[in-house]
């Protein structure tokens, strides 16, 4: 916005021009050294992500109601305004007349946007106090590319239930390294504490002394079906930024953690400082990395279409289009492989990525046990586990609209495998 302080308002539109416009990924936009957060102050920050993130969950909702009174396709920049207004105005609840005002003081300082006041603030009038718009339209699609093989492989009702999750804002959760009283936090049954609504996190009791971590229920269940004992060699394979090798090393286990990324490492090193826990931290890339002895357990949390977390990465349908699969597909087959040479005989392995897709789970836990004759799929033992949660082939096939009502949990496949003696 020309000459202006940014408003976490204008930041938001910003962030939406990039990730609609550009198809830049929140991820980097947030992190980045010229990015449009950089001059906001950190509460300013966070309301510019929500508002960004709350209507990249409306789009389509947004669009059905704003369509009809735009005769002429606008710029990028005013129908993000325009979106962003409506979201706040029916998601958050904000007054009608402070959504207009910002709408149309946003569309005058913006860049080639300032002759479109009159629009911004008669199209908004028309829309803003309808009942409960968003109500009667269904959540919010995933693109074909995703939701046809969804659908063939869940089912539409599955899907749909799926979108449903997808379309509230994720629940923050952490696990728990030493006892800790957060106020409102729920105990889920595998031990995640779940807190909803916004929290700060560094200002949650017990950030400081690192007693606890952020880490999706879902994806603490990896290191659950690992079962690392004290003093085992571990390596955690595609490590950053570290959820998984906290675990490893909270459950005492002698953890060497790699990931080919130095910034992601950078967090992974913050982490564990953090939480005053240890691991010998290697920037490689798996395939080539040598290590000098053979591990116990090895984690491969390998790289992947991420389809599981778009409750909390809503940009992903709109960024994503899936021609990276089959190359993912291909580097993680490579990565199994290696894991499996890096690992002693009769060690265990466990395999997971956090996507939706069976290429991506089932059908590579199929190639893998093809191509490793001996290789065995180790039994779930988590008492909390309903037996629904049972992947093809063994595992778990953990989806965003498992424990709906308390919030859903992210898209996971994992298995443990054992490599013979
Ligand atoms: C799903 S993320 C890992 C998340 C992490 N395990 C956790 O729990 O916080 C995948 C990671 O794989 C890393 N990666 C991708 N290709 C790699 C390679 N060839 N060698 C090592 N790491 C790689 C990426 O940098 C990324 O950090």
């Amino acid at each position: 916005m020309a000459g202006e302080v940014m408003s976490a308002r204008a930041a938001a539109v910003a962030l939406l021009d990039a990730v609609l416009g550009e198809g830049a990924l929140l991820a980097q936009l947030l992190t980045a050294s010229h990015g449009p957060l950089v001059a906001l102050p950190p509460q300013e920050r966070a309301r510019a992500q929500r508002l960004a993130l709350a209507v990249l969950r409306h789009v389509e909702q947004a669009d059905r109601l704003l369509d009809p009174h735009l005769r002429k396709k606008p710029p990028l920049t005013v129908r993000n305004i325009l979106r962003l207004a409506l979201v706040e105005r029916v998601v958050d609840g904000a007054a009608a007349h402070g959504v207009v005002n910002a709408a149309v003081d946003l569309a005058r300082h913006g860049n080639r946007t300032g002759h479109l006041t009159g629009l911004v603030n008669a199209v908004l009038r028309k829309v803003v106090d309808l009942p409960a718009p968003f109500a009667a339209l269904p959540p919010q699609r995933l693109p074909l590319w995703l939701r046809k093989p969804l659908v063939g492989q869940y089912g539409r009702d599955v899907v749909s239930a799926i979108e449903a999750v997808q379309a509230r804002p994720a629940p923050l959760d952490l696990t728990v390294k030493d006892a800790v009283e957060i106020e409102g936090a729920e105990l889920l049954p595998s031990g995640s504490l779940r807190l909803s609504g916004h929290a700060q996190v560094s200002q949650l009791p017990g950030y400081d002394a690192g007693a606890w971590w952020v880490q999706d229920a879902a994806a603490a269940l990896a290191v659950r079906l690992l079962a690392p004992q004290a003093g085992e060699a571990v390596a955690d394979l595609c490590a950053a930024p570290g959820g998984k090798t906290l675990q490893l090393a909270a459950a005492g286990a002698v953890v060497t953690a790699v990931d080919i990324s130095e910034p992601r490492l950078a967090r992974l090193r913050e982490n564990l400082a953090r939480t005053r826990l240890s691991a010998t931290v290697i920037a490689a890339d798996v395939l080539h990395w040598q290590p000098d002895a053979l591990f116990d357990a090895v984690l491969l949390d390998a790289p992947c279409s991420a389809t599981g977390t778009i409750r909390r990465h809503p940009d992903l349908p709109f960024v994503k289009d899936g021609s990276e699969l089959p190359d993912l597909v291909a580097l993680q087959a490579q990565m199994i492989d290696r894991a499996l040479v890096l690992l002693r005989p009769g060690g265990r392995l466990v395999y997971c990525t956090c996507s939706l897709l069976p290429e991506e789970g089932e059908a590579q836990l199929a190639a893998a046990l093809a191509r490793h004759p001996g290789l065995v799929v180790q039994p779930v033992a988590l008492p909390f586990v309903p037996p629904e949660w049972a992947g093809a082939g063994g595992g778990l096939r953990l989806r965003p609209d498992y424990w709906a009502d308390r919030g859903g949990m992210d898209g996971f496949f994992m298995v443990c495998l054992q490599k013979p003696l």
